[in-house]
């Protein structure tokens, strides 16, 4: 069995509605399970790692769903707890053409955005990762110190932290809360930093007017200047020619001064982009622990992304060697 990766975030139903419909159009929604961080633990579990999910769920028919969902995927969940309160929703209505898909959050006072009393020591033994994002902080005082109370836990406990910013507006605009100084006290625990100039531009409290690689690569110089445990920092390279027409990169950089940039890949007919990001992140992890070279490991985290686009839902459900088949062109005919 592979080192083990815990997650830490809450677990959400999404409800979306069907096709490209906007919300209610017809009176239906699809239901799927997602979360940024359970995102990232579904992938490694797929791709055979040791994943498991910390959260905190209501104790009704959602919240056992939603752990369901995740130990169908080979995701240990005995740390997922279940309390009175609510389940965290969020619809969804996907974009097509000229029209951007749009979220609707209902998950305020969730039962998870309620708790902060976790035992970080106990939670943390035998884990050689833990993964944290930018949702987690982004929803309250109670969730925004639970994780920096995890990620300086898992510090003391020499357990790597790994950071995806996965910055989210709607959700710090609830609040008001201060995220550059709670982002600030995440990203100086981190080993791996997901993120971009404008995860950046907020924490180091510039201004991300530049655009592309080379704003990236300015500002993880900057990252790596201002947080010393700092060792990896991963982006994805974003063009989006329509809602539904992308061009797809990725760039590495670590505490050694290098720099990788992986192919651009064409992104035609995007069925589905939520979790691309937690896909990427899952991928770079599982090369990481994999011990790849760094441009191997860039690659086979953006062959991740690319196949979760083609996906419905917010899990990427594909088995390494479906990425590994990607990354080394092995082309798309049918597997028979
Ligand atoms: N307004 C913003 N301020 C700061 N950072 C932002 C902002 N908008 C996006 N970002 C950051 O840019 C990066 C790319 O964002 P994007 O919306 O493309 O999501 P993703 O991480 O690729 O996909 P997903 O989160 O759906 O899995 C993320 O790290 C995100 O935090
Ligand atoms: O937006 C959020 O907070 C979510 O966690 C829902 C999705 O699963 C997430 O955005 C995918 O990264």
């Amino acid at each position: 069995m592979s080192q083990r990766i815990v997650c830490f975030g809450e677990l959400l139903l999404r409800l979306s509605a069907p096709g490209r419909e906007r919300l209610l159009q017809t009176p239906g929604l699809e239901v799927h399970i997602g979360g940024a961080e359970a995102n990232v633990a579904v992938s490694l579990a797929r791709f055979g790692h040791d994943a498991a999910v910390i959260s905190t769920v209501a104790d009704n028919a959602l919240g056992e769903a939603a752990v369901a969902e995740l130990r169908r995927y080979g995701v240990d969940t005995r740390h997922v707890r279940a309390v009175p309160g609510r389940m965290g929703l969020y619809f969804l209505s996907h974009g097509a053409l000229h029209r951007p898909s749009e979220v609707l959050y209902d998950r305020a006072d969730s039962a998870f955005a309620r708790a902060n009393d976790y035992d970080w020591e106990a939670l943390l033994q035998g884990a050689a990762w833990l993964h944290l994002s930018g949702v987690s902080p982004a929803l309250g005082a109670a969730t925004a110190q639970a994780t920096i109370d995890a990620a300086r836990a898992a510090r003391r406990l020499g357990v790597k932290v790994s950071f995806d910013g996965n910055f989210r507006g709607k959700l710090w605009q609830t609040w008001n809360g201060d995220a550059a100084a709670i982002l600030r006290q995440i990203f100086a625990e981190a080993d791996l930093l997901f993120a971009d100039h404008r995860d950046i531009a907020v924490v180091l409290g510039e201004s991300a007017r530049a655009e592309g690689e080379h704003a990236v690569a300015e500002a993880a110089g900057h990252a790596f200047a201002a947080f010393p445990h700092l060792q990896w920092l991963a982006s994805t390279l974003r063009t989006q020619h329509s809602v539904d027409r992308h061009t797809l990169s990725a760039v590495l950089a670590s505490r050694d001064g290098s720099w990788h940039r992986a192919p651009d890949y064409e992104l035609e007919t995007i069925v589905d982009r939520i979790g691309t990001g937690d896909a990427f992140a899952a991928g770079v992890m599982h090369g990481l622990v994999e011990g790849m070279k760094p441009d191997e490991l860039l690659h086979f985290g953006l062959g991740a992304a690319c196949l979760k686009h083609s996906l419905p839902g917010d899990f990427n459900l594909v088995a390494r060697e479906e990425v590994q088949a990607l990354v080394s062109q092995a082309g798309f005919h049918v597997r028979r």
